[in-house]
């Protein structure tokens, strides 16, 4: 298992954020504000879904690294950040009982 964490990612937007435009695509991406972001997430999106529609394995994996990366540009155009998603992850886990399921044991 790679030991890339989303967490790795989000780092590497904010100090890449820095950047100048010129030199970094975050940079340039975020320059031309929120809603450019969005869209360019969404496009990525779109590519995923076709790969994802053809059975294109390969083209899946790159294109969700794409919706990704994208996804946490948007994120930090819009001052979200990882902890708050993966919170309101937990939240919903928890509120359905999912992860007291995972982990009682098994009875028969
Ligand atoms: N993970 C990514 C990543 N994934 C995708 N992309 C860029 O997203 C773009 C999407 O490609 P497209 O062909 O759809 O778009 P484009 O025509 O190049 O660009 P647009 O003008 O349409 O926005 C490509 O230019 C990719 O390089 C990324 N750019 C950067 N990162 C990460 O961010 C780091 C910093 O990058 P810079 O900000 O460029 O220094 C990199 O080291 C990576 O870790």
């Amino acid at each position: 298992m790679s030991s890339f964490q989303l967490s790795d990612l989000e780092a590497i937007v904010a100090r890449r954020a820095e950047a100048p435009p010129a030199e970094s695509y975050t940079a340039a991406s975020l320059a031309k504000g929120p809603s450019h972001c969005a869209r360019k997430f969404g496009e990525e999106a779109i590519e995923a879904i076709i790969a994802a529609t053809e059975g294109d394995h390969g083209g899946l994996v790159a294109e969700s690294a794409d919706v990704l990366f994208h996804l946490m540009v948007v994120w930090k155009a819009r001052g979200i950040t990882l902890d708050e998603v993966m919170a309101e992850l937990a939240r919903r886990t928890s509120q359905s009982g999912h992860a007291e399921k995972a982990s009682r044991p098994k009875t028969s």
